[in-house]
């Protein structure tokens, strides 16, 4: 099992939740540590409602803290629609977290894409690469982005962010922020963060809840077949955690490591 992905598995949502808690919160400690902010990225989906429910729960302990205040909040994906668009993966994270957050929170600094652009894919992944330029330190002096963490997200078809199986997205190994015009799941236009970026992240977690993604884990732990899921699990080998309920996991041959952070 040396350098291979980490597979979590909870008997459900409610116990996976505070596990997540923790080990997203060792994550923004060690960022800290590094360079005194947590730079996140976080897709849509159905990440954002158990994101919350890890991230909103009552502090257990002292230690047990989510300093918002030193949180810069990327979005792996987005898709080209207006902020409050219900499509939106920034309007769905404001929706079941930032809007959330207890009167008295300092909040984090959130990056959403340049709406003025959606006319236009190619600007709008170029607008959010600068961001990521502005905020990384410059092009010229880091090759990559390196994210203290990703959170994300696995789809029924083995895709993560805007990346799906068998597109050319998955060659792209030049730019940071890329456009997508056909997806193949709705909405068509999108931009996303590359493989390269994601795979160069200090730690990333897919959660991944519910018996209709049981078939796409199989594939994905079982085989890979170059599903973008299986492409992050090889390229990040034990950076990467999978945080999932029994149910999306049923008859998965990979071994479940014990959580005990
Ligand atoms: O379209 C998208 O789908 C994936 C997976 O979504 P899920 O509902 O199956 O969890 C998501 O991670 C991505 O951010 C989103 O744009």
């Amino acid at each position: 099992m040396a350098n291979q992905a980490n597979l979590y598995s909870f008997p459900t949502v409610d116990a996976l939740a505070p596990a997540l808690r923790r080990y997203v919160i060792s994550c923004q400690e060690a960022g800290l540590a590094r360079h005194g902010v947590f730079k996140v990225a976080v897709s849509g989906g159905s990440l954002p409602k158990t994101l919350a429910q890890a991230l909103l729960a009552e502090p257990t302990s002292p230690t047990d803290t989510v300093k918002w205040d030193k949180w810069e909040i990327f979005f792996a994906d987005e898709r080209a629609v207006p902020l409050d668009d219900a499509d939106s993966n920034y309007g769905l994270l404001k929706t079941e977290l930032l809007d959330k957050l207890p009167v008295d929170t300092a909040p984090p600094t959130v990056h959403p894409i340049n709406t003025e652009v959606l006319g236009d894919t190619q600007e709008l992944a170029d607008q959010y690469e600068q961001t990521l330029v502005r905020s990384f330190a410059g092009r010229d002096s880091v090759r990559l982005p390196i994210f203290d963490l990703l959170l994300l997200g696995c789809g029924p078809d083995g895709h993560t962010c805007s990346l799906f199986p068998g597109h050319e997205l998955l060659r792209e190994n030049d730019a940071w922020v890329a456009p997508i015009e056909d997806s193949p799941k709705p909405p068509p236009r999108r931009v996303t963060l590359t493989l390269p970026v994601v795979t160069h992240a200090v730690r990333v977690a897919f959660v991944a809840t519910g018996g209709g993604k049981k078939e796409i884990m199989k594939e994905i732990f079982e085989g890979g077949k170059g599903l973008p899921c299986a492409l992050v699990n090889e390229r990040c080998g034990e950076r990467c955690s999978w945080f999932v309920d029994n149910a999306a996991v049923e008859g998965v041959s990979y071994p479940r490591r014990p959580f005990n952070l």
